[in-house]
């Protein structure tokens, strides 16, 4: 078996263009949509996601600036900055990159941004709220697997899904998302005992870890919907996802990596922002 491939490259692109239409007629009702990315990292990974973010605002005709506050900054730094965004008229979406400096978790200061602005759903009222089914913004990438599975109408009802990686930012939501679809969630970690005992019985599988290759054949029972979520930097400037490119041997379908969830989670990011 090869697995079909779940490209997002297609869906991005009518995503974008939806959001291209709001973001226009809201340009013309008198002042384009604003993101800002408040970013306090040397990552990588992060670095290349804000610029390729803040290049996407621009085709869509969202504004979008950076407020880089460096790898130094204080909780107090980073939160003085959130409240200031939040409070700010002229800003719609305020997002904050992680990783955040050694030390500080992301639900320490996200809750600093004010959960209509809160694009990336990174406030624990946003993930509170998703998870007993209020209103609220989801964080991108969590919502981006969901609608990469729907795109491909792979059914979520009764199905066993486990998601491998227990982020704030993309395992605990898209538990949520996905238990909200009725599937039969299963979160997995760095202690979990047998990964690959676990990891056999999903028929969906995602990989949310930031580990290259961790996933294998042996991690996937024949047949399953795997997804990759990610986007590990190679050392020649390319790109690996978390899953090892021979489970196409044993899967119905894999997202690939590059063009797979990432471009699905810049387009749902911007989608929020004109929400
Ligand atoms: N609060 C927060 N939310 C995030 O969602 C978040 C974050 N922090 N920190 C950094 C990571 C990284 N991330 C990516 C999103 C899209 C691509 C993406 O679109 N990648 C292209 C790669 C294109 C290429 O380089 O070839 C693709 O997969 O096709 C990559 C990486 C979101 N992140």
């Amino acid at each position: 078996m090869t697995a079909q491939p779940l490209g997002g490259r297609e869906l991005a692109a009518r995503i974008r263009a939806r959001v291209t239409e709001l973001a226009g007629a809201r340009r013309a009702g008198g002042r384009a949509p604003r993101l800002v990315i408040v970013t306090a990292t040397d990552d990588e990974a992060s670095a290349w996601y804000v610029r390729s973010l803040a290049s996407a605002a621009g085709k869509v005709g969202i504004d979008c600036d950076v407020a880089d506050l460096g790898p130094l900054a204080t909780a107090g730094d980073i939160t003085a900055r959130l409240t200031a965004l939040s409070q700010d008229d002229a800003v719609d979406g305020v997002m904050l990159q992680t990783p955040l400096p050694a030390g500080l978790a992301l639900a320490e200061v996200s809750g600093a941004i004010d959960p209509a602005k809160d694009v990336d759903g990174a406030n624990p009222l946003s993930l509170g709220r998703l998870a007993v089914g209020r209103p609220a913004y989801a964080p991108a990438t969590a919502a981006a697997v969901v609608a990469l599975l729907d795109e491909y109408a792979v059914d979520l009802a009764g199905a066993r899904a486990v998601v491998v990686g227990r982020s704030a930012v993309v395992g605990k939501p898209l538990a949520h998302l996905l238990l909200d679809r009725d599937a039969t969630v299963t979160v997995c970690h760095s202690r979990t005992r047998d990964l690959a005992a676990v990891t056999s019985t999903a028929d969906v599988l995602v990989a949310a870890v930031g580990r290259t290759h961790l996933i294998t054949p042996e991690h996937v029972r024949a047949g399953a919907v795997v997804v990759d979520v990610g986007t590990n930097p190679t050392p020649d400037g390319g790109l690996a996802g978390d899953v090892d490119p021979a489970v196409a041997s044993v899967a119905s379908a894999l997202t690939p990596v590059p063009g797979g969830v990432g471009p699905v989670t810049t387009a749902l990011l911007l989608q929020n922002v004109v929400d």
